[in-house]
C-alpha cells in the first residue's frame, strides 16, 4: 500500500488555484499535488490553513479537529492526529486507506500532513451540520425529520456497500457509529473516521494472543454499545462487525436514543433487546402500539412519518443485530431491502462502480 505514498509529484502551479465557485485559494508555499487531487502540506501550511489551529469543531480519542480555510467561502476540517508513534501508525492507515477512497458518502481527503515520524494530520471536506449523534440528541435545536433518518440510514448502507464490496482488497471500517456519519447543510451524510479500518486479509486475523505477553497488548477496535459481541468474544474483525455497528446507528435512528444512555449507562442494544427478538420470531409483523413506544417521541408530529417504514427500518436492525454473524445481512442485502420497501429511496442509489 505505501506505493500511494511514494507516487508525490512536486507541482509549482498548485500553489494557487480556485475552488468550484472560482474563488481563489488560499497560496501555501511548499505544497505538493500528489494523486487524486490530494496536496501534501507543511506543517506552516497547516498552522496558516487552521489560523494557528483558532477554532476547534471536534475531537475524538485519538486527534483533534480544526476548522481550516482554503479560501474566504472554501472550509475545510483539519484532523490533527495525537503525536506519539503508535498513533502515528493510526494516522498512516487512515491516510492509506483514505487516498484510495472516492464515494458520495464517504468524506473526501483533500490533503494530509505527515512529518514521516510521528506526527499526521488529514485535510478533509468540511461537513457543516457536524455528527448524527449530536443532530439526534434531545438537546438539539432542530429535529431530524424522519425523511433525512431513512435517507442516512440508506446512504450509510452505501458507503459500508461499497467499502465492503466494490473495494479490492476489501475495507472493514471497524467503528461504525453515530458520530463517524457527518452531515452536510442538506442532511445527506459522509462515513468518516478510518482510523480503526482493517483491509483485505487482515480483516479476518485473529489478533495473537498467546506468542508473549507483549503480543497480549492487542488494540481492541469499536466503541461502547456498537461493538460485535462476536467480535468482543474472538477479536476477528469481520464485514459483518460493521454490520452490527449500522444495526445499532438504526436503532438511534427510529428512537432518537443514545446507543449508551448517559444517566443510566444503559446499552440500546439491551434496551431494544425485547423488540428485536419480537421482530425476529414473527417476521416483522409487530403491533403498532409496540413500534409507537420504541419510536423517537419527537416524530410525532412529522408528517413524512410513515409506521410501516419504521418497522421496516425496525426488521433492518433486527437482522443486522443478530448474534451470528453470518446470519446477518450483507450491505448490499440491506440497500435490497431498504429500496424494495421503501421505494422513495430508490431515487438516490449510488452507482456501483469502483473507484478504487
Ligand atoms: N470533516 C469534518 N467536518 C466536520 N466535523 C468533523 C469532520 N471530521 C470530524 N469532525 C468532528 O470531529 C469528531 C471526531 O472526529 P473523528 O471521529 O474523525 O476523530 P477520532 O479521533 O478518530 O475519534 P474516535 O474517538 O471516534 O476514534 C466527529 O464526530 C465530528 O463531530
Amino acid at each position: 500500500m505505501s506505493c500511494f505514498l511514494t507516487c508525490v509529484r512536486f507541482d509549482d502551479s498548485s500553489t494557487t488555484t480556485t475552488d468550484n465557485n472560482n474563488n481563489k485559494l488560499t497560496t501555501v508555499t511548499g505544497s505538493v499535488s500528489v494523486s487524486n487531487g490530494v496536496t501534501s502540506y507543511t506543517w506552516d501550511d497547516v498552522e496558516s490553513l487552521t489560523s494557528n489551529f483558532s477554532t476547534l469543531i471536534g475531537s475524538g480519542g485519538y486527534s483533534r479537529i480544526y476548522l481550516a480555510r482554503l479560501s474566504s467561502s472554501y472550509k475545510a476540517a483539519l484532523k490533527v492526529h495525537v503525536s506519539s508513534h503508535r498513533l502515528y501508525q493510526v494516522f498512516r492507515s487512515e491516510l492509506e486507506i483514505l487516498l484510495r477512497l472516492q464515494h458520495p458518502h464517504i468524506v473526501k481527503l483533500l490533503g494530509y500532513f505527515d512529518d514521516s515520524e510521528e506526527s499526521g494530520a488529514l485535510l478533509l471536506e468540511y461537513l457543516p451540520q457536524g455528527n448524527l449523534q449530536e443532530k439526534l440528541n434531545r438537546n438539539s435545536k432542530q429535529v431530524l425529520p424522519w425523511r433525512n433518518r431513512i435517507a442516512i440510514a440508506f446512504q450509510v448502507a452505501q458507503a459500508i456497500e461499497h467499502i465492503h464490496e466494490n473495494c479490492s482488497p476489501q475495507i472493514v471500517h471497524g467503528d461504525i457509529k453515530s458520530s463517524n456519519i457527518l452531515l452536510d447543510n442538506d442532511f445527506n451524510c459522509k462515513l468518516c473516521d478510518f482510523g480503526s479500518a482493517k483491509v483485505g486479509f487482515s480483516s479476518m486475523v485473529q489478533p495473537s494472543t498467546t506468542t508473549s505477553p507483549r503480543s497480549k497488548q492487542v488494540r481492541m477496535i469499536g466503541s461502547p454499545g456498537y461493538t460485535d459481541p462476536h467480535y468482543l468474544r474472538t477479536g476477528i474483525a469481520s464485514k459483518k462487525m460493521d454490520i452490527y455497528g449500522f444495526g445499532v446507528v438504526v436503532l438511534e435512528l427510529v428512537s432518537g436514543k443514545d446507543a449508551v444512555s448517559a444517566e443510566r449507562g444503559e446499552m440500546l442494544v439491551h434496551t431494544a433487546a425485547p423488540l428485536i427478538h419480537e421482530i425476529l420470531d414473527s417476521n416483522s409483523d409487530i403491533g403498532e402500539e409496540k413500534v409507537r413506544q420504541f419510536l423517537d417521541p419527537r416524530l410525532s408530529r412529522d408528517n413524512s412519518l410513515d409506521l410501516e417504514e419504521v418497522k421496516t427500518m425496525l426488521g433492518v436492525a433486527a437482522f443486522c443485530l443478530r448474534s451470528s454473524p453470518s446470519l446477518r445481512p450483507s450491505a448490499s442485502q440491506v440497500i435490497k431491502t431498504l429500496v424494495q420497501k421503501i421505494p422513495s429511496l430508490s431515487f438516490s442509489v449510488v452507482g456501483k462502480k469502483s473507484d478504487i
